[in-house]
């Protein structure tokens, strides 16, 4: 069957748990012998105690009794038949649903794990918001598709037969009497509907919580890569998944307590329809085989919990999500460190492009034979027209991507030879988009090193002149910003970016237009808190305003095929396309 087979992509998850699921199989089994049984006291009932067959073999310690007393008898064990059959659901409910809860827990965290160590490129195709549905929904479809297979085919087959058989006869005159539980279960189901409804909707509320942190952190998967948080980002994660895990175990609870009481509040009523039916049976105002069909007819009403129509539904499904977890499970691309990659060197000499050739799209060069020295100290402004590859330099430098060509060197070291997470501790980036996160302002700034103390944020926000706005805040720098610091104006966030930047003590600084879409004097607010800022450092500032350029010591242009580079004050115009590069490599 291809559902099942393709729900092997929580394969080592579900090894993991095996034995639960197992346990839960064999419970089932069990019940299917419990729910075999069932019948028997009625046999008892209608054979002996009503059509007088004479107690032997294993029944013959009964033969004293009245036919009564054996109606009585017959009543009891059907009760306690079902109560063992509702404990054996509940125990399977339990067992089988927590075990696809953790199973789930687990293949949520290998994803996002995995999503988080992906390369941009893949990132760039692969929408967020797609990405946590996968996460969440088709994640939980597959668990939906193994709890079906642990648990439901087999009962329901049963259960189907049962319901067949028993509707070979009818008589509703004793129905009545048997439906006489109906109100009382009714009342319990109004009160259960409404607890098992809050249950749900505060797992949904937790599923909410976990699927909106999940893409404020992929959407700023750029900064947890570029600083290097990604233990950060997946500690979060963890946290608001655990968080899932308990509310849908609570629901899960809540929902496998009910079914034993609606099932032994039904047993009552086969009961009484036995036991008062027996009597009439005895009396001569019923019939034996009136009494079969009721009393089978009663049980059948709660026997269709899931049917085998439904089944077939869950598992195709789960089939489809499987497909869309496996895609991300089994996706290559990433920006892989090689054994034995080195640690990267201070930068206390320079930074090279040497020959980049660099293409998002294999049919669309963004960078042919690029060539850049930046020395230590220096502050160097890119400017160009929008769409040449400015903010790429940027990305290259941080190797969020590996170049097609050419190569790009720290003190004379080849970035690719050197792991990720060391190449990205020697920049502290600035990017276009001030990626905030839904925390404080501190949280945020801290964001820029883990290491930070509270003596640090708050220097490194008064370098980036955040200072200047943190007393209008309500609680200063411990004010929440909500998600992507919406409270804030964009020259507040670009200075928080900036103060982020400057708590990571990097050695070099990568500025992504840190004064677009600024008026005048939110502009001038933040290149003077980039100069306090970047004072000491080496600087590569992306721009198109001309007041930021002239901080720097040089303006490189890069301009349709002519790549040119003069220095700011005063301006004199060098050609780029020779190689400026020269040292090791
Ligand atoms: N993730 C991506 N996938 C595919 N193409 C991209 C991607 N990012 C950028 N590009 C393309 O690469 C080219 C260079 O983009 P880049 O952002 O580096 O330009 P830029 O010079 O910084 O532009 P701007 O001044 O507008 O910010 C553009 O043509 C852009 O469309």
């Amino acid at each position: 069957m291809k559902a099942p087979l393709s729900l092997s992509v929580a394969g080592p998850s579900v090894r993991q748990h095996s034995p639960a699921l197992a346990a839960a199989a064999t419970l089932v089994v069990l019940q299917v012998g419990v729910t075999l049984l069932r019948p028997w006291p009625l046999a008892l009932a209608v054979d002996h105690a009503l059509g007088g067959r004479p107690l032997t073999g294993r029944l013959s310690s009964l033969a004293g009794m009245e036919p009564a007393e054996l109606l009585m008898l017959a009543g009891a064990a059907s009760i306690v038949l079902t109560v063992v059959d509702g404990l054996l659901e509940l125990m399977i409910l339990q067992v089988a649903e927590g075990a696809a809860e953790r199973i789930g827990t687990e293949l949520r965290a290998t994803m996002f794990e995995r999503a988080m160590t992906r390369s941009l490129r893949w990132h760039d195709r692969m929408r967020s918001g797609e990405l946590v549905s996968r996460l969440t929904t088709d994640v939980g479809r597959v668990l939906d598709g193994v709890v079906a297979l642990t648990t439901s085919f087999l009962p329901d087959a049963v259960t189907l037969v049962g319901v067949l058989v028993l509707l070979l006869a009818f008589d509703p005159s004793l129905l009545l009497i048997g439906l006489t539980v109906v109100p009382v279960l009714a009342g319990l189901a109004v009160r259960q509907r409404a607890r098992i409804r809050a249950a749900q909707q505060a797992a949904r509320t937790e599923s909410g919580r976990l699927a909106g942190a999940t893409t404020d952190l992929l959407r700023n998967v750029r900064a947890v890569q570029a600083f290097g948080r990604i233990d950060h980002a997946c500690g979060e994660f963890a946290d608001r998944n655990r968080a899932v895990l308990e509310a849908e175990l609570k629901a899960v609870r809540v929902d496998a307590r009910w079914t034993p009481v609606a099932d032994i509040l039904l047993a009552i009523g086969s009961a009484l329809v036995l036991v008062v039916g027996g009597l009439s049976v005895l009396d001569g105002t019923l019939t034996v085989g009136e009494l079969l069909v009721v009393s089978s007819y009663l049980r059948s009403l709660y026997a269709p919990v899931r049917g085998l129509t439904r089944l077939s539904a869950v598992l195709a499904k789960a089939g489809a999500s499987a497909t869309r977890v496996r895609e991300v499970l089994e996706c290559p691309e990433a920006v892989t460190d090689r054994a034995g990659a080195w640690v990267a060197p201070p930068l206390a000499q320079d930074v090279r492009f040497e020959k980049v050739g660099f293409r998002y799209e294999p049919d669309q060069p963004v960078l042919d034979n690029f060539n850049l020295r930046i020395a230590a100290g220096e502050t160097v402004c890119l400017i160009g027209p929008s769409g040449m590859g400015k903010s790429t330099v940027l990305h290259l430098l941080l190797r969020l991507y590996d170049v097609n060509t050419g190569r790009v060197l720290i003190d004379g070291v080849n970035v690719r030879y050197c792991r990720q997470l060391t190449v990205r501790s020697r920049f502290a980036y600035v990017p276009q988009d001030p990626w905030l996160l839904d925390a404080t302002v501190a949280e945020n700034i801290a964001f820029g090193n883990p290491a930070a103390t509270r003596a640090d944020v708050l220097e490194a926000g008064r370098n980036a002149q955040v200072d200047e706005f943190i007393g209008r805040l309500p609680h200063g720098y411990d004010t929440s910003l909500g998600e992507s610091g919406i409270r804030l104006s964009g020259g507040q966030r670009r200075r928080i970016a900036i103060a982020r930047a400057v708590v990571s003590y990097a050695p070099m600084v990568l500025l992504d237009e840190p004064t677009a879409s600024l008026d005048p004097r939110s502009a001038a607010a933040v290149v003077n808190a980039i100069q306090t800022a970047t004072a000491h450092r080496t600087v590569l500032l992306v721009t198109h305003d001309r007041d930021l350029a002239a901080i720097a010591d040089r303006v490189v242009s890069l301009a349709g095929p002519e790549l040119r580079d003069r220095p700011a004050k005063p301006p004199i115009v060098t050609d780029l396309r020779q190689t400026t590069a020269g040292g090791r490599g």
